[in-house]
């Protein structure tokens, strides 16, 4: 199956923060990638606005080595038809210069979205001066990345910045995990089958598992993450929207309210998380001397975690006894990011005590290979009587839709954006709740002073988070290489 192609409108694409680092590394090869396949409108143009002194010319070279070094691109060809779209102008976010040139640069009757790959500091400035300079008008898109806020204050502080120039159906708020491929393909495992959707609650599901495991450090950004932990990094954001996906109602249609309205009851639904149901951990240096947390972040005190495992509880009636266990860290044994719905075992054993019955369990692997893995029981084929064994019914995207193509998060989310379809973009309740959530928690950790468990680099995570389960007579999914 080859998939298809919907073009989008054209559009004059502004990308501010155009000469930095995701912009380079995510956001110019996605462009490039959806425009190499056919989708842009034909009069579609993409302006880089940045403080650099730099012409158009000079922009052109710094995204060719950019296509080349981080979207593989080696089509002469495409390179040079993308590169003719392009056009650049220096702005400072911050003062007047540019703007004027940019204004100009603007086409009437085009879709006109703004990309703010910037500090969230500049968010505020840049939509001020897109509304007073008249680049941006009522239909115009604002696309802002994370992280948005670092608390519930400063995240009310952006929306309200936000909201004082642009209208909530004008603002996405990145969250670049709703852009993943089995992320969308959660909702449609739920709602276009109905096999699983009567068994979706806690008479039927004793538990679920979400771990987005990582095998990278914070070697790099170690000063940026030392402000924020994986709290902040991943579970606020990232983890809760697999959780509110996996948790949420049906919603009556698939548009973007109807979808995030249920994401945002499920946040409200969470019960405070208790000390006892949460563990921290810190990467310790590795057995052949590599370096520590502590030391990329600079901060030999440090009491930030690069690890977190959590049990969390969704207090209605379709979660009550079912609980959510999280957990997300880095340098750990292997990249790996799944669910994992753990069904109730069948209530009456039928086979005798030599035939112990399994729980069904249903995996959706986010990352690295994509699918899902149905496990049941069966009977072990042969001439040993009635004996029972495990069988997955398993579906690697890779292997049973070969040509469905692979995109990055990001295409697929820019896309939208040029569409005006916000169904996988944060509305500024959504992340709101989700800081409520998660503040008393981080406060609760200030407070406290204490320091993470270190754990080792290349394992599974500290030792009290195997605890986290034991004690609910629960196992981890191993974190396998
Ligand atoms: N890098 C990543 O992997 C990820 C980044 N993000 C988020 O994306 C955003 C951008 O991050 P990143 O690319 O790493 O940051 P960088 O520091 O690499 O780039 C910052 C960009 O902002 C521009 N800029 C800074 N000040 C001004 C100003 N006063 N006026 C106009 N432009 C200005 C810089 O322009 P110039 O260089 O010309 O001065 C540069 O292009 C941040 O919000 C970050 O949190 C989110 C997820 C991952
Ligand atoms: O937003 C972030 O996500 C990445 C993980 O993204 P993935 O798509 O590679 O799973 C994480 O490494 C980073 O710390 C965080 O800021």
């Amino acid at each position: 199956m080859v998939s298809r192609v919907i073009p989008v409108d054209s559009f004059d694409f502004v990308l501010f923060g155009a000469t930095g680092d995701l912009a380079k590394r995510k956001i110019l090869p996605s462009l490039f990638h959806r425009f190499q396949i056919g989708q842009f409108g034909d009069n579609s143009r993409i302006i880089g606005a940045s403080r650099s002194q730099m012409d158009r010319a000079g922009f052109q070279d710094h995204v060719r080595d950019a296509l080349e070094t981080y979207g593989g691109a080696t089509d002469k060809e495409a390179i040079a038809g993308f590169l003719d779209l392009l056009d650049y102008t220096p702005v400072d976010a911050k003062g007047d210069g540019g703007w004027d040139v940019l204004k100009s640069m603007l086409r009437e009757g085009e879709i006109r979205a703004f990309y703010l790959s910037v500090a969230p500091s500049l968010f505020g400035d840049i939509a001020s001066r897109l509304k007073s300079t008249g680049c941006a008008d009522d239909d115009s898109r604002i696309v802002v990345e994370k992280p948005f806020g670092h608390d519930l204050a400063s995240a009310q502080a952006l929306n309200t910045a936000l909201r004082a120039h642009f209208r909530e159906g004008q603002i996405y708020r990145i969250d670049h995990y709703l852009g993943k491929e089995t992320v969308q393909n959660l909702m449609a495992l739920r709602f276009a089958n109905s096999l699983f959707e009567p068994l979706w609650n806690s008479s039927h599901i004793d538990h679920v598992q979400i771990t987005v495991a990582e095998t990278v450090s914070t070697e790099g950004r170690g000063g940026y993450y030392d402000q924020s932990g994986a709290m902040r990094d991943m579970v606020q954001n990232h983890l809760m929207q697999l959780l509110c996906l996996t948790a949420m109602e049906p919603p009556s249609k698939f548009s973007p309210n109807a979808v995030r309205n249920e994401k945002l009851k499920v946040i409200e639904a969470l019960e405070p998380v208790q000390p006892e149901n949460i563990v921290r951990g810190q990467y310790r240096e590795s057995a052949a001397g590599g370096d520590s947390y502590r030391d990329h972040a600079g901060n030999p005190d440090s009491r930030t975690e690069s690890y977190v495992a959590m049990k969390v509880e969704v207090s209605n009636w379709r979660w009550a006894g079912t609980p959510f266990y999280l957990r997300t860290g880095k340098c750990l044994r292997t990249r790996e990011s799944e669910i994992a719905v753990f069904f109730r075992k069948p209530p009456h054993n039928i086979f005798g005590e030599d035939n112990e019955l399994d729980a069904n369990m249903l995996v959706i692997r986010l990352q690295p290979d994509e699918g899902i893995e149905l496990r049941t029981t069966i009977k072990d084929p042969g001439p040993g009587g009635m004996r029972l064994t495990g069988a997955n019914l398993d579906m690697t995207f890779a292997d049973s839709l070969p040509d469905s193509g692979s995109q990055d998060a990001y295409e697929r989310l820019i896309m939208d954006v040029i569409r005006g379809n916000q169904t996988l973009f944060m509305r500024g309740d959504e992340v709101e709740a989700a800081w409520a959530w998660a503040d008393p928690i981080i406060h609760a950790w200030e407070e406290s002073g204490q320091a993470p468990q270190q754990y080792d680099q290349g394992g599974s995570g500290p030792d009290d988070s195997l605890l986290l389960m034991h004690r609910d007579d629960r196992r981890w999914r191993p974190i396998e290489a």
